[in-house]
């Protein structure tokens, strides 16, 4: 099964020149989703790791699905102004935007050690601001995962300039 059948590109969403990349298709068919899953509990396994953040939105639904599978904790990024606790905060910019996120300290303990995960790898902007707050916060952080890396937009060097370790289980 070729995962990148499950993820097509929708042309110039949500910005004109950006081919995005839909996860509807795979979260519909309950093989490619199962499938996904284990492929990224395969290259989680690389990491030596206590707790998953997912990266809200589409994070929340691998990392959720990922925990439970590979039995680990899960913490939540959240876009700003939803956690009841929220501790820190971090701005970044993204492929077609701004955002920021929050998360809140108190979720975890002292010697997690996080592994965060999101869907997709655009230009880095959300995972190096993830792993700004998760370190900021005091907890370390083991890597980065994702399902798919969009290579052109060369986020992975920024996440290597970042000394974050990070795999991916496609690339287009
Ligand atoms: O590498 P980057 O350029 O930072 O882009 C990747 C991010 O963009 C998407 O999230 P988005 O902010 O669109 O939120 P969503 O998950 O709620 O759709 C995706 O889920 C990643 O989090
Ligand atoms: N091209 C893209 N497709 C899906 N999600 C994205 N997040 C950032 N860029 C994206």
């Amino acid at each position: 099964m070729n995962l990148l059948d499950y993820l097509p590109g929708i042309p110039d969403f949500l910005k004109p020149g950006v081919l995005f990349r839909d996860i509807s298709p795979l979260l519909a068919n309950p093989a490619a989703f199962k499938e996904a899953i284990r492929q990224l509990d395969e290259i989680a396994q690389q990491f030596d790791y206590t707790h998953i953040l997912g990266i809200e939105s589409r994070g929340f639904i691998f990392g959720s699905a990922l925990a439970h599978h590979a039995h680990k904790g899960l913490a939540l990024a959240r876009k700003p102004n939803k956690l009841p606790l929220a501790s820190h905060r971090e701005a970044y910019g993204l492929e077609y935007g701004n955002d920021s996120l929050e998360i809140q300290q108190s979720t975890l303990p002292k010697d997690a050690k996080v592994l965060l995960l999101d869907d997709v790898l655009a230009t880095g902007g959300t995972l190096i601001a993830a792993d700004k707050l998760i370190r900021s916060a005091g907890f370390e952080v083991s890597g980065a995962i994702t399902l798919l890396e969009i290579t052109f937009l060369n986020g992975n060097e920024l996440l290597e300039q970042n000394r974050i370790r990070h795999q991916s289980v496609l690339k287009s």
